[in-house]
This record gives structure tokens, sequence and C-alpha cells, in this order.
């Protein structure tokens, strides 16, 4: 049974200050992870005031690319960077966490389709492995480098790798509405269009209005939830929202 889980980078660092870890809330979430009882799991997480900030100063985001070196390399490098504390963290818990990479996994073609390599993933699942991987840069037909959101590696995966179980662990407890409660099931995004606002710090790759509609064309369901939710979403309960 293959469950994958996204650590937002909302939670996971300062979002508002660049290259800030919040190492007690990874602390927290990499010691969840270690006392759940999760055969196959996939790990993302996103890029927080890592990758978005690069992306921001550079001028990279989803849609818009850039094609010099030392800015694919400001961008990339901050995301392994990021993905190397995450590493070590679950390291720390007894979690057999590997690295991939999507810049070097993955690519986009001239319409914009993503193509990633997941043959790797499946096969450190079968041995027993945490496969982590992360937001990154992707190399772009016709556009150099864009950003690769964790949310849409998410929905990659989940449907390359049949998952049984998505959840997205953000900042807040859920998708929440006008008076800040928790939504607690979305089936269309005209339901939630209105209340969906952008990232409270930088965001190059839509904030929760684009994990909304990336999970609703999944096809099946994913939990948006807090960190709060993560040892109940691990033990196979519903949390937070549920998106489709
Ligand atoms: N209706 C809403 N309900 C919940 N959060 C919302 C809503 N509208 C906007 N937001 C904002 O969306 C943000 C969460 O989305 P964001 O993409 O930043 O999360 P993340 O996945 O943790 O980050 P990253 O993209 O760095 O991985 C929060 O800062 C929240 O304030
Ligand atoms: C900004 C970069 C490089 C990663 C974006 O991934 P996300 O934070 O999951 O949207």
């Amino acid at each position: 049974m293959v469950t994958i889980l996204k650590l937002g980078g909302s939670v996971i660092t300062e979002k508002d200050r660049p290259e800030t870890l919040d190492g007690e809330a990874l602390a927290a979430l990499a010691d969840a992870i270690a006392a759940a009882d999760v055969d196959e799991l996939v790990v993302v997480h996103g890029g927080g005031s890592f990758g978005h900030h690069h992306a921001a100063e550079r001028g990279v985001s989803a849609s818009d690319g850039i094609r010099d070196v030392e800015g694919i390399m400001a961008v990339h490098g901050a995301m392994k960077t990021l993905n190397q504390f995450v590493l070590s963290r679950l390291h720390a818990a007894d979690v057999p966490a590997v690295p991939v990479h999507p810049f070097s996994a993955a690519a986009r073609d001239g319409d914009g389709d993503l193509s990633l390599m997941t043959d790797q993933v499946a096969t450190m699942l079968d041995e027993g492995f945490v496969p982590l991987l992360h937001g990154d840069g992707v190399v772009h037909a016709g556009e150099g480098v864009t950003v690769l959101s964790g949310d849409e590696l998410v929905t990659e995966l989940a449907t390359a790798l049949d998952a049984d179980r998505v959840g997205l662990c953000s900042t807040v407890p859920g998708v929440l509405d006008a008076d800040d409660e928790v939504i607690p099931r979305i089936d269309a995004f005209g339901e939630v269009a209105d209340v969906l606002g952008v990232s409270d710090s930088t965001d190059v790759t839509g904030g929760m209005a684009a994990k909304v509609r990336e999970l609703l064309d999944l096809g099946s369901p994913a939990c948006v939830f807090g960190p709060d939710d993560v040892k109940s979403f691990l033990a196979g309960e519903e949390a937070g929202t549920r998106i489709g």
C-alpha cells in the first residue's frame, strides 16, 4: 500500500525568511514519520524560503523559464540544500530516506507536459527505502528551466505508483473558508475559488489555488492538513480537507 506525503515548504521552513529552516517543525514531522506504521512511503517536500526565494529573485516560475546556469544552480542548489536538511533529520529518526532530485529525473515538452522517471522510486520502495523528492527546477523545451512544484510531483507519483493514500501537510489545518474554518471536502474548484488567496510568503508555483487545482486533476482523493494531523493521516485516518 503506497502512501505519498508532502511536507509543505511553508511548514519545514520559515517561508518569509530566505533559506531559513524551521528545525523544530521538521523534527516533529520526522518523528511522526518514524513512528508511523506505513509499509511503502514516498515523501516529497516543497521549496519554502529556499526554492521560492531564489526562484523569485531570478524571475523563474512554473511558467517563466531561465537559461543562465548561475540562476539555475541557485534554485537547484537551494533545493538540494533543503533536501539535505530533511534527509539528515529523517536519518536521525532512523527513517531510511534516500534522495531523488527531479532536476535530473524529469523534463517538460513544448506543451508543458511533464515526464518524470519513477522506476527508481518504485524500486526504492521495493527495497524498503523511503524515497525523498522535492520541488525543483525542470528542463523545459523552449523555456530553458522552469519550476516544478512538489504538488505536481505528488500527483505524478500518485498516478505512476498507483498510490493508495495522498496527503499534503501545510501550515494551515486544511483549505479554509471565509470564516477560517476548515472546509471538509472539495469536489470542484468553483466551490472554493473565491476563498483561495495567495501564499503568506513568496511563492512562484501558485500557492493553495494551484494546489487545489492540481489535486482535483488527480482523479482520486487527497487530503490537505496541518502538522498536527500528520500522525493521524499516516495512521490511515481522514485529515483536514479532502480534495476529490
Ligand atoms: N483558502 C485558503 N485556505 C488555506 N490556505 C490558504 C487559502 N488561501 C491562501 N492560503 C495560503 O496558502 C498557503 C499554503 O500554500 P503554500 O503553497 O504556501 O503551502 P506549502 O505547500 O506548504 O508551500 P510550498 O509551496 O513552499 O511547498 C498558506 O500560506 C495560506 O495562507
Ligand atoms: C520553488 C521551487 C524550486 C520548488 C517549488 O516547489 P513547491 O514549494 O512544492 O511549490
